[in-house]
């Protein structure tokens, strides 16, 4: 079994995470529970930061927020010096409220309405990675209302598809996001938008996909980017100072995966543009990327407690657990696949082959296929691996399951982070047709 960061195995044959025992955390904050190792986390934000300090590289390192957001996670992010991508009003507002030092938020997405743009603006955040041609219409129109300058970076398709899952490819043409590269898109945006009087262009950015595993797709995209830097210097004199690659870096959730460390992808990415920009002369760009997956991903594990069991004789053994679709899409969404132990049997040999399924009214909610496990019993404790990133950050309350705790651990100490939603959560924003100021209109 593939253990992660600082889970163990105690010596009462349960699985330890941050120095605590699983069993005693699912007793103690309920399950479903989301369980982060914040060692883990810190050090795989050091890796990134560290390599582009070790190369001498000017570099922001932007945690992808949409892995998992919450103010806890923010404000870590925020002591580790990292840089913070937001795609919502809704992620700028947490961070915000985090105390997120706003000169290093970048605010993205495809559809950002004015209010959003407003209240980035007003916030005076670090850059807007600007994704289409409505968007540099409302920016124009709202920073010359307002009197006020912005950072941006152009976010470009380069044409390249990543090897990953369909849904989670976004570098190719026919992508909803960013102008593409080739076809004369981001040369339009870039004469549209690079002498504006309120609109400072730093750079560009592009996006490939995700949970991808080799080096030469960053690569690739990083010498389509020069290609077009060049062209832009040389047509109208513009420096690029801002290279960005977006995120995507794989991890392993089974044995089927085979990630590199995050050293590597940026030792290779800085090593491909220094090659690129060294033969032209041109002033190094500051690197950014920005990881999500890979910072919180194999960091976080759900744990569940196991209920009903259905055998179907020749076929399979379902064993069901206390959360499922509602707690972890990914399966479902993406058919991604998860490994799993019983925390209180760490020692004992698997026996039997289980599909775990969720207690969401959907045949399909099934969390792992077919995975063996010690022969468990009601009451068990399953722990789920590498559920970190898009796991809480895409739950949902299908069928009024409340959402999970989320913990962080460290060295035997436990805290809660986000609190578990009650029933009284669930009907918060409901309005009763018997009583009365329920939001009735006249
Ligand atoms: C623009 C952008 N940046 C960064 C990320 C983070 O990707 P990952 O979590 O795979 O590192 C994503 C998500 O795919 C993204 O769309
Ligand atoms: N949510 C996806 C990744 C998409 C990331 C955002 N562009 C996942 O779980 O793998």
């Amino acid at each position: 079994m593939h253990l992660y960061g600082t889970q163990s195995v105690d010596e009462h044959g349960q699985l330890t995470i941050g120095g605590t025992s699983a069993v005693t955390l699912a007793k103690t904050y309920g399950t479903p529970l989301f369980v982060y190792d914040t060692a883990l986390i810190k050090e795989r934000a050091r890796a990134f930061v560290q390599t582009f300090e070790r190369a001498g590289v000017q570099a922001q390192v932007a945690y992808a927020s949409k892995a998992f957001s919450s103010i806890a996670m923010y404000q870590l992010a925020a002591d580790e010096g990292l840089s913070l991508d937001v795609v919502s009003g809704g992620e700028l507002f947490t961070a915000i409220r985090a105390g997120y030092p706003v000169e290093r938020i970048h605010f993205h997405g495809n559809n950002k309405s004015d209010e959003e743009l407003i209240f980035a603006l007003d916030s005076a955040i670090g850059c807007i990675v600007v994704d289409n041609f409505h968007e540099i219409e409302q920016l124009k129109r709202l920073t010359k209302y307002k009197k006020v300058n912005i950072n941006i970076l152009l976010r470009v398709t380069p044409g390249i598809e990543a090897h990953t899952h369909d849904y989670i490819t976004t570098g190719q043409a026919d992508s909803k996001f960013g102008f593409d590269l080739h076809n004369g898109q981001a040369d339009q945006a870039f004469q549209s938008v690079k002498d504006d009087s309120y609109i400072s262009l730093l750079g560009m950015h592009c996006h490939i996909g995700s949970q991808i595993f080799d080096t030469a797709a960053f690569s690739l995209a990083a010498k389509k980017l020069i290609v077009k830097m060049l062209d832009w210097k040389t047509k109208s004199g513009f420096i690029c100072s801002v290279l960005n690659l977006g995120g995507g870096f794989g991890i392993r959730y089974t044995e089927e995966d085979k990630p590199l460390k995050p050293e590597i992808y940026v030792e290779d990415m800085i090593k491909s543009i220094q090659l690129e920009i060294g033969q032209e002369n041109y002033p190094m760009p500051e690197i950014w990327i920005e990881p999500g997956r890979s910072l919180v991903g194999d960091a976080g594990i759900t744990l569940y407690k196991i209920g009903s069991q259905k055998e179907v004789p020749g076929l399979t053994n379902y064993l069901a657990v206390d959360g499922g679709m509602s707690d972890n899409i990914r399966p479902a969404l993406y058919q991604a696949k998860y490994d799993a132990a019983v925390a209180n049997k760490m020692n004992f040999d698997s026996t039997t082959t289980y599909t775990v399924a969720g207690k969401c009214c959907e045949s399909g909610d099934k969390l792992i296929e077919k995975i063996s496990l010690p022969k468990v019993e009601a009451g068990d404790t399953l722990a789920i691996f590498c559920t970190g990133a898009y796991g809480y950050s895409m739950a949902s309350n299908y069928n009024r399951l409340p959402r999970p705790a989320v913990i962080f651990v460290e060295q035997g100490q436990h805290r809660i982070v986000i609190k578990r939603e009650t029933y009284e959560d669930l009907v918060r924003l409901d309005c009763s047709l018997q009583g009365e100021n329920m939001g009735m209109q006249s």
